[in-house]
This record gives C-alpha cells, sequence and structure tokens, in this order.
C-alpha cells in the first residue's frame, strides 16, 4: 500500500502524525511518502502544487491530507490553488462525510436519538469551480460573480453514487438538499436527476429539503437524516453543522473519491488548519484517524478499516468528555487500542 501523505497547514501535522501512528498498527507495511506542500512552500519557493508533484501524487494508492490555510498567506490562494486544484485533478467527484455520534459522545443536542447520516457532496462543480471574476475593479460599480456550474454528468454520477449507498444500508433513505425554491435552474436539473436515478433504486425512499431548512432539521431531529445528496457548497456548510452536532469537529471525517478509480482518492478530517490551536498539542486528531479508516475501507482492506473505528467508538465512549486528552496522548490511546486489537467491535 502506497501512500502519499501532505500533512499541511495548522494542526494538519499534528493530526496527521497521529493517524500515521494508528496506521502503522494496523498495516505495518503501508509505504508512506509526506509530501512538502502549503503555506511553508509557498512562502519559499512561491509553488502551491507543481505538476511533477501531482504527477507523483497520481502514482499511489490513495492520499492522506492534514488541512491547508494559513492567515500568513492571504485567503483562497493555498485552499484554491493547492486542496481544490487537487480535488478537481484527481476527479473527487464524491465528497463523502459521515456522521455519526457514537454511543457516549455528548453533543450539544443533549439527547437527540441516533445520529447516523452519510452526507455525499458533490466534489468538483458547483460555486466552488472557480467560474466568475471582477468586473469594473476598484471602481464603486465593482461586480463578483461566482457561477456555479452544475452538469448533468457531474450531478448524475454523485446521485447515482449517493442512491448505491442509501440502497445498502438499513433505512434505505435519501435526502437531497438544495434551494430549488431560488436557484431555479441547478435546482430543476439536480431534481430532475434525483427523479430519474429514483427509478433504479425502488426500495430507497426520497426526501427533499430546502438547505436553510436541513440546518433547522440537523439541529431539531437530525435523525431523520440517513443520506444526504447535496452539491458543493452546500455540503460544505452542512458538514460543518453534521459535525458539530455529532461531537465536534474533530471527529468528522471525509473522504474525496473518485469512484472510477481512476486516480487516488483522498482523505481529510473535514476540519481546516485551525490556526487558533495550532502548535498547542491541544487538537483532537480522531477526525484524521476516523479518515484513515475510511482510507483503508476504500482500498478494500475492511478489518483494518473496522479495527481502527472499532477502536475510534470505544475511546470515544470511554474518554473523560471534559478533557479528553493532548493531541498525542488521544494518538496514543488510539494506536495501543489498535494494536492490542482490545475495543470490542461495534454494530457498525
Ligand atoms: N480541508 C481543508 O484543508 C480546510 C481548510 N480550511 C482552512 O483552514 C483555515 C482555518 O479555517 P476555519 O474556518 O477556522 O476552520 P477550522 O475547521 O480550521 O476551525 C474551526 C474551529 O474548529 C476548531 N477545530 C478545528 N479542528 C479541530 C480539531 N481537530 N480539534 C479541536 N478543534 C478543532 C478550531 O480551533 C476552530 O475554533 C482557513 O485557512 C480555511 O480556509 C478550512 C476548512 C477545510
Ligand atoms: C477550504 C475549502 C476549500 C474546503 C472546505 O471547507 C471543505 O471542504 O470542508
Ligand atoms: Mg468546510
Amino acid at each position: 500500500m502506497r501512500l502519499a501523505v501532505i500533512p499541511g497547514d495548522g494542526i494538519g501535522p499534528e493530526v496527521v502524525s497521529e493517524a500515521i501512528k494508528v496506521l502503522g498498527e494496523v498495516v505495518p507495511n503501508a509505504e508512506t511518502t509526506s509530501y512538502d506542500l502549503g503555506a511553508s512552500r509557498w512562502h519559499s519557493t512561491g509553488e502551491l502544487l507543481p505538476e511533477s508533484v501531482l504527477g507523483e501524487l497520481a502514482e499511489h494508492d490513495a492520499i492522506l491530507l492534514g488541512a491547508v490555510g494559513d492567515p500568513s498567506v492571504p485567503s483562497g490562494i493555498l485552499e484554491r490553488g493547492l486542496l481544490l486544484r487537487l480535488r478537481f485533478e484527481l476527479d473527487h467527484h464524491v465528497n463523502l462525510r459521515p456522521g455519526r455520534l457514537y454511543p457516549g459522545v455528548q453533543g450539544p443536542l443533549g439527547d437527540p436519538g441516533e445520529i447516523d447520516m452519510i452526507v455525499v457532496r458533490e466534489g468538483t462543480e458547483g460555486p466552488y469551480a472557480g467560474n466568475g471574476g471582477l468586473l469594473r475593479k476598484d471602481t464603486e460599480h465593482e461586480i463578483a460573480t461566482e457561477v456555479s456550474l452544475n452538469t448533468a454528468f457531474g450531478i448524475r454520477r454523485v446521485v447515482s453514487d449517493a442512491f448505491r449507498r442509501a440502497n445498502e444500508r438499513p433505512r434505505k433513505h435519501l435526502t437531497l438538499v438544495h434551494k430549488t425554491n431560488v436557484l431555479e435552474y441547478s435546482g430543476s436539473l439536480w431534481s430532475r436527476i434525483v427523479e430519474e436515478v429514483s427509478l433504479e433504486y425502488p426500495e430507497v425512499s426520497v426526501a427533499y429539503s430546502h438547505v436553510d431548512a436541513a440546518t433547522i432539521h440537523m439541529v431539531t431531529d437530525p435523525s431523520r437524516f440517513d443520506v444526504i445528496v447535496t452539491d458543493n457548497l452546500f455540503g460544505d456548510i452542512i458538514t460543518d453543522l453534521a459535525a458539530a452536532v455529532t461531537g465536534g469537529i474533530g471527529l468528522a471525517a471525509s473522504g474525496n473519491l473518485d469512484i472510477s478509480g481512476r486516480n487516488p482518492s483522498m482523505f481529510e478530517p473535514v476540519h481546516g488548519s485551525a490556526p487558533d490551536i495550532a502548535g498547542q498539542n491541544v487538537a483532537d486528531p480522531t477526525a484524521t484517524v476516523l479518515s484513515v479508516s475510511l482510507l483503508l475501507d476504500h482500498l478494500g482492506e475492511k478489518e483494518a478499516a473496522r479495527r481502527i473505528e472499532a477502536s475510534v467508538a470505544f475511546d470515544l465512549a470511554t474518554r473523560d468528555q471534559a478533557s479528553p486528552g493532548t493531541t498525542t496522548a488521544i494518538g496514543d490511546r488510539l494506536a495501543a487500542l489498535v494494536s492490542s486489537n482490545a475495543a470490542p467491535r461495534p454494530a457498525l
């Protein structure tokens, strides 16, 4: 197993090093190559993602990324020029973001019942496509556009993936989250494609929620969600909220998948580089460890993936919720649990 690792900025290197520690306990022969990309490379060389590096990354089985973004770099340079470029170049059209309230975790909602959802966020289109610009710059009449790109091809492959996942889950329920009451054209295309694909999955029940209402339900009744399919921007926003209601952003994992398998998929925590806590050894590495579990599952290493998730579940059920420990202490605990294979298998 050849993995490329991009620790990145802020807390990225801190959480990635704990995740690699845990990985080493389940797949000791995994070969990891670290790539220096992010703020420090940009400052020293002006480079974001050289073609040669992109080529090398593409040769790996999968990529593990910490986070990018740094206050010393103008906003958007690293996010667009590195992170989004990776997602777009490697055709990471499915951005998979599970949102699960693990037993024992005290979320902010008290006792909301079972929360176990998967958000299938479109990853290469929408308002993030870079389709826009500034007109009459630096005048009083400056105009900024950011045109959302939605292709039938792009939507269909993501919607099909979401239906496939819903069909394999016990509840078999899919919710389209959009804003069709206002975004007339893209909303219509998303709705029509969901309707078309639903015909192939008669057992999957389908619901629709406007994104603003979805944020209400995410807080007042999150257990209504099973699989959510949505566009790039809405998915970005609601997955931070899903993370918040399932115990915090430090627990939320994600995968950027090229379902065709032509390019390596990339796994990363949902959170960013958290400059406010960087360098303090206080970031929770659990999201990155769970991202490694998603990575292994994606590469077919199902047992290894389950061992990691079981260890995380055990740790979450038994840790001091108010004071879970330092980044390295959590990493050490998880590595020890995985290594001893002691955590009971949860019903996953
Ligand atoms: N995938 C990526 O690389 C992402 C990068 N970013 C970038 O990261 C930088 C910071 O962005 P923010 O909007 O502040 O989002 P953020 O996710 O980095 O931080 C939001 C809040 O969550 C906390 N937090 C994040 N991860 C945590 C962890 N593992 N344990 C405990 N607390 C954690 C932070 O301390 C902060 O209070 C920006 O440059 C942004 O563009 C943001 C999101 C994703
Ligand atoms: C920094 C953005 C480009 C990405 C983001 O916030 C996300 O994917 O969650
Ligand atoms: Mg985000």
